[in-house]
Formats: C-alpha cells, structure tokens, sequence
C-alpha cells in the first residue's frame, strides 16, 4: 500500500470559479522525493495543505497507510501527526537563538537528551555552528534550514516543504538540495515539496507532478517527463522549450514540437537550416543566442561560445525534436 493515496481529490475556494485542485489521483510511496512544480495559482500548496490535513477535500479522499487523513476542523492542532510542513513563513522566534528555536520542539522530561538530540540534528543539517545566534542574525537560506531542522527533530515520516529554494543563492541551494537528499537517504523521511524553479525538482526528485489550473497535467520520474513532455506547458517549464511548428527543418508540419534551448547546436558553416543572431548573452556556462528562423525567435544554449556578432547568419542542426500533444 502507498504511504499517501490521494483518490480523485478536489478542493474548490469559490463556488462556479475554478480555483484550488480537483480530480487529483497520486499514490506517494514511503521515502520518495517528490516535487510539484507548476506556475503560480495552480494548486500547488493547496494540495500540500490537502495532504498535510490544513485543508479537508470536498470530494475524494486522502488517505495516510490506509487511514483518511482527519481535516482542521476534526484536530485540536491541524496538521497530520507524522508529517511537519515547512511554510514560505517560516514560523521561527527571530529574537531566540538557533539552539532554543530548535529545541523548543521537545518536551523538557528529559533535558540532557533534548540538548543531544538539538545538536545531533543541527549537526545534521550543518547549522550547529549557528546554535548561539539568533534568528535574526541569520541569512535566509540559514533560517530555511534552521526551520528544516525544527520539523524534522521530532522525526515526521514525511515532510511538506514550500518552495524551500525560493529565498536562496546558488551555493546555499546546493547545500540545502544535499540536506533533502540526505534527509530521505538516512532518515528515510518522505518528502514532498513545491518549487517554482525546475532545475531543482529535476535534480532531486523520485517523482515530479506537474500542475496546471488545479490538474495534475504529467506525473512521472523527472527524465521521463523532460525527454517526453508530451505538452508545451510541461516542455516550457520544465527547460525554456522553444515551441516549433510549420517551419522547414521540421520533420513534419503542422505539429508542434519542443526543441530545449540545449538541443539546437550552432555552426558557423553547415546545418540543417540557418538563422539570424537577434541577440547574445553571456550566461557562464554558455551564452544565450537567440536566433530569428523563418520570423520565429528561437532560444539557443551555445556551449561552444562562437564568436558570433548580432545581424550574423549562422547555420544550426537538432539533437531531437519532441513531439506535442497540444
Ligand atoms: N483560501 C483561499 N481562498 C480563496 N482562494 C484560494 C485560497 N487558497 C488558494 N486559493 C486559490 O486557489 C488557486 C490555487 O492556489 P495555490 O496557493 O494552491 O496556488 P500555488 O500554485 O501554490 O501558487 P503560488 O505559486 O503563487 O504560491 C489560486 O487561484 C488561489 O487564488
């Protein structure tokens, strides 16, 4: 049996106006990373509240090992027992030190393992060296894992995140990545987050689910869904797709395709077809080449830094064209 069971689950704000999720079947299995990605207002923490017991369904059903998952109005705290969500609000005591906010979790019974266990999961999460500092003193990427460690101390079977990367810079998003990682690894925590971001559910996860306008569109392992997006939503968020249709070099015309910008190769010389340079940007690890085909504005990853200049015609060839539902 699936750790969480979501049968056909819809949860509407206002009546005659679509809003939050509806027709959701998604089986989550114990340990899975699993990541919802989709734009914004298209159900995402709703169906984090729907799972966690925020939020009770008006149809369906959410069922933990089997059991229907109790609503806010049922529990005297809401939320599931064995589970602990982490909120874009990270409900931390900014004045209080690191240390304390952590251990304010546990009961006082025992007050020699509680400060072993406070350490033992700031060690964890690498923020021991923080213990003495208050909240405020924090940046946001530490305060996100100082949160992280607060709900996992008293050792949830699963753990919502919302959008845990949003505040973040790019060296702290690798560290908090390897903490999740971890954290499912060792502690065998299920994990289910939100991400606006699709580079981090692509890396992470076990199982992506793409929403859109309270559907669950795709669902699947990440290279699945990125290698066969099937829908242009699903290709555009997940990879900048370009959405390719009745232009020559295509294999066929009038179907649409995703092209990811890492797909077309440039070359100076030969090709399958040949554009103009509109614009280049340099982003690190390549340069941002848009490319103007038969009037269609394509974006290109040109990893090999040709020297090009903008009004240059430049041949390209295709490493794969996905075909589109849509
Ligand atoms: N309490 C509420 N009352 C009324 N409408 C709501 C409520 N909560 C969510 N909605 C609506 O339901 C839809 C989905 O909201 P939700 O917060 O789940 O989206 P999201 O994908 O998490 O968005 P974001 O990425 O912007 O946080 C939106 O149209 C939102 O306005």
């Amino acid at each position: 049996m699936p750790l969480l069971q979501l049968n056909n689950v819809s949860r509407n704000f206002q009546e005659g106006i679509p809003s939050g999720v509806s027709g959701i079947n998604l089986n989550i299995e114990t340990g899975e990373i699993v990541t919802i990605i989709g734009e914004s207002g298209s159900g995402k923490t709703t169906l984090l509240k729907l799972i966690y017991g925020y939020l009770i369904p008006q149809k369906g059903e959410v069922l933990y090992n089997g059991i229907k998952i109790k609503g806010p109005t049922e529990k005297l705290i809401p939320g599931h027992d064995e589970m602990k969500m982490v909120t874009q609000e990270l409900t931390l005591n900014l004045y209080a030190k690191v240390f304390d906010n952590i251990a304010s979790q546990l009961s006082n019974t025992d007050l020699q393992a509680k400060s072993q266990l406070t350490l033992q999961t700031m060690e964890f999460l690498r923020i021991d060296h923080l213990a003495e500092k208050k909240i405020v003193e924090l940046s946001g990427g530490e305060q996100q894992r100082v949160a992280i460690a607060k709900a996992v101390i008293t050792e949830p079977k699963v753990l919502l995140l919302d959008e845990p990367f949003s505040q973040i810079d790019s060296v702290l998003k690798k560290q908090l990545r390897d903490d999740i990682e971890r954290l499912s690894k060792f502690l065998k925590i299920t994990i289910i987050m939100v991400s606006h971001d699709p580079t981090d559910g692509l890396a992470l996860s076990d199982q992506l689910l793409i929403v859109k306008d309270g559907k669950i569109l795709r669902q699947g392992k990440p290279q699945d869904l990125y290698f066969d997006p099937q829908f242009a939503y699903v290709a555009k968020i997940l990879g900048r797709a370009n959405l390719l249709k009745n232009l020559s070099f295509l294999p066929q015309q009038n179907i649409t395709y995703a092209v990811y910008p890492h797909q077309i190769k440039l070359n100076p010389y030969q090709g399958v077809a040949e554009g103009a340079v509109k614009s280049i940007h340099f982003s690190g690890a390549y340069q941002e080449v848009e490319l103007v085909i038969e009037s269609k504005v394509i974006l290109v990853h040109d990893h090999q830094f040709l020297n090009l200049r903008t009004g240059d015609i430049v041949y390209f060839d295709v490493d794969n064209f996905q075909e589109l539902a849509d």
